[in-house]
């Protein structure tokens, strides 16, 4: 028996299991569309729901499948039946081939549009303007820290967040030419990914190479497409999009370079059962102060998974305080803190409750 004659049983066993998963497949988009026809002009995409039945396939999952690779299949299926209620549109901070499509994609899945957006500010407005459903936008980074301008646009948005991606980060060298610094001007990146491979940078690269920070690192893989004489830093998508060069690979200073993003639209979300929830909290610099914020959040023995501080761009000497708590702000114990901080505090805006991220 030749070895590909041996192959033939299980060949033929996965060509009829194939015909079952494309029949279950469309059977489970029937029923999507049925639910499409009932929310009618309602909100079609419900994170609470999606969370909801990635955790229980995860729980389901008995292998030889990873409980993250039955995850991941999920994604994309529940995307193409979501697909079928109504396609959903993501601004995101462009051009093609940002962490940020990254994550949109792992978070909505491949059968969403993704819209790139020049700035940040830009896919925000987009989806207020409503020309958009949804936007994924940079909240936080693992070794850099908050995203100012996220942080400050989340101030006076009126969308809601309904949603967090957590992304591991690779960051790769990229240049048109197969040479590392030969005839090399400048390397071009975000000032966030100068800031994550800087020790990297420090130790590979001649001085008299500048570092130029760009509003994205698929805009300086894009700038780097056109121009031998510069580098970028970008993502692996950025490299085939652009079709540069891997000069160097994983150049991240820290191995478990991680960023977090929101998702924002204009809906709220219902408790899925294991969820955040974001505020903005406003207060004077006075000594005590923090600890009076803190307070009702301790006493409740609710924990924090963030604590930010920003000067407020408008008040000299007053702080905004960006807060993630465990919890929907629907529980009654999240209410009842909530309450008091809303005496204590001078502002406090919710920006919303979402499921923990899942993939
Ligand atoms: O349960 C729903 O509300 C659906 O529309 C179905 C479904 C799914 O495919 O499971 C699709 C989109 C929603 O975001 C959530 C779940």
């Amino acid at each position: 028996m030749s070895d590909d004659s041996k192959l033939l049983p299980h060949r033929t066993a996965i060509d009829n299991i194939d015909n079952q998963l494309i029949d279950l497949m469309n059977e489970r988009a029937k029923h999507a569309r049925a639910i499409g026809e009932l929310k009618g002009t309602g909100v079609v995409y419900r994170p609470e729901r999606e969370a909801q039945v990635l955790r229980r396939i995860k729980a389901f999952n008995t292998g030889p499948l990873t409980d993250e690779a039955v995850a991941r299949l999920f994604r994309e299926i529940m995307s193409e039946c979501l697909a079928i209620e109504r396609p959903l549109t993501i601004a995101y901070l462009g051009p093609e081939g940002t962490f940020t499509q990254l994550a949109a994609m792992k978070h909505f899945g491949h059968a969403a549009h993704t819209v790139p957006c020049l700035t940040v500010d830009d896919s925000l407005r987009l989806v207020e303007a409503r020309q958009a459903d949804y936007v994924v936008a940079p909240v936080e980074n693992s070794t850099e820290g908050s995203v100012g301008r996220t942080l400050d646009l989340l101030v006076n948005t009126p969308l809601r967040v309904c949603g967090e991606v957590v992304l591991r980060v690779h960051h790769h060298f990229l240049r048109t030419q197969y040479v590392d610094f030969a005839d090399l001007d400048a390397v071009y990146a975000h000032a966030q990914a100068l800031a994550q491979c800087q020790h990297w940078l420090a130790k590979n690269l001649p001085d008299n190479v500048s570092r130029v920070a760009v509003s994205s690192n698929a805009e300086a893989a894009k700038l780097a497409a056109q121009n031998p004489r510069v580098a970028a830093i970008a993502s692996q998508a950025a490299a085939e999009i652009y079709a540069l060069n891997k000069i160097a690979a994983n150049i991240e200073d820290e191995p478990n370079n991680t960023t977090r993003f929101l998702v924002l639209g204009h809906q709220d979300t219902t408790p899925s059962g294991h969820d955040k929830t974001s505020l903005i909290v406003s207060a004077p610099n006075r000594s005590g102060m923090l600890h009076h914020i803190i307070e009702p959040l301790m006493q409740t023995g609710i924990s924090m998974t963030k604590f930010e501080s920003r000067p407020s761009r408008t008040n000299l000497w007053e702080y905004l305080f960006f807060i993630d708590i465990e919890g929907h702000f629907a529980e009654p114990r999240i209410q009842a803190a909530l309450d008091v901080l809303r005496e204590r505090a001078m502002f406090i805006k919710v920006l919303g409750a979402y499921p923990v991220a899942v993939l």
